[in-house]
């Protein structure tokens, strides 16, 4: 018998309060309820997380006032010009999250840890000038910090609802891949149809994502029935949910679910993402306590930032040779 998905047909995200895990007092407790969420819906909401209201609202600001920014100035920060790092300006169209259905609406800006050297997903930050954005740059190394914090307390929650150490999974996390993601969605009026929405129907790739997202909603989150449910905006609270390597790291326990944005508000939608992954070269494999004779592993061995890079190439028109197809309409 194989540790089938226990993924079920939720009707709504649970909201799980986590000062004790931030504060240390009661880490078990909240590990507890993040494992039955992961393996019943693969979405919470967190609560409690200690990241200052303050600072989530001035990233906002320079969220909005980045894509304010005029459209030559956006494009020259343009993704495709950062390389293998992959970070900076993403036009509508210009990353296809489901491309065989859907071309995505939203344009993004992609941030993430400075190194001065190119390699895939690390290198400098294609960030707007101090006159153009004064305090943008500072801004997101503040929210990074706060994020990367964030994700290591709830790593350690993911390890412990997993009957490991709650530093299981720190050695291939020194360095990890990080993308801190703003994000803006026009508002769609007219007929909305699959074929053109917010962002398409996607899992994400990495570990752990923590999204913030805007009052305006319009994310929605599929059940086991196929069905789409509202993830509505939560005031102070994140939303997390688990990606592709910790589907596979749990052997298919945990869910990593699919989800999409669609935004029919009449409103321009903002929200910020920050996803993790492990370190490049880290190894992803099964878990020892996911693994037994009866269950064995369903996926060989493979390395973190291979596997991402191979996945940014299928949603990346400017990565492939080949598929002219998604150019966007004029
Ligand atoms: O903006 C959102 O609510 C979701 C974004 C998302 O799913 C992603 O960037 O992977
Ligand atoms: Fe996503």
């Amino acid at each position: 018998m194989s540790i089938a998905s226990k993924q079920i047909a939720f009707s709504e995200i649970p909201v799980i309060d986590i000062e004790t895990l931030v504060d240390g007092s009661d880490a078990e407790s909240v590990a507890r309820k993040i494992g039955k969420a992961c393996e019943e819906v693969g979405f919470f909401y967190v609560k409690n997380h200690g990241v200052p209201q303050e600072m989530i609202d001035r990233v906002y600001k320079a969220a909005e006032d980045f894509f304010k920014l005029p459209q030559e100035v956006k494009e020259s920060l343009h993704v495709a010009k950062s390389g293998p790092t992959l970070r900076g300006y993403i036009p509508p169209y210009g990353e296809n999250a489901d491309p065989k259905k859907t071309r995505d609406l939203k344009e993004v800006f992609d941030y993430g840890v400075h190194t001065d050297e190119v390699s895939p997903f690390f290198g400098p930050n294609p960030n707007p000038t101090e006159e153009e954005l004064p305090g943008f740059k500072e801004t997101c190394e503040e929210y990074h910090d706060a994020m990367m914090a964030l994700a290591r307390k709830l790593v350690s929650a993911f390890a412990i609802s997993l009957d490991l150490p709650a530093n299981y999974f720190e050695k291939k996390q020194q360095h990890p891949i990080t993308i801190q993601r703003f994000l803006h969605y026009p508002a769609q009026t007219g007929e909305v149809t699959e074929k053109e929405i917010g962002i398409g129907a996607h899992t994400d790739y990495g570990f752990l994502t923590i999204l913030s997202q805007d009052a305006v909603g319009g994310l929605q989150v599929q059940n086991s029935v196929g069905e789409w449910i509202t993830a509505p905006s939560i005031e102070g609270a994140f939303v997390i949910n688990i990606g592709d390597l910790v589907k596979t790291m749990t052997n298919g326990r945990y869910s990593s679910t699919v989800h999409r944005v669609v935004n029919t508000s009449g409103a321009s939608r903002f929200s910020v993402g920050f996803f993790i992954d492990l370190d490049y070269d880290a190894v992803v494999e099964v878990v020892p306590t996911c693994v037994d004779k009866d269950n064995p592993a369903e996926t060989a061995p493979f390395t973190c930032g291979e596997y991402k890079y191979g996945r940014f190439v299928k949603v990346y028109p400017h990565l492939q040779e080949t598929d002219k197809t998604l150019t966007p309409a004029s």
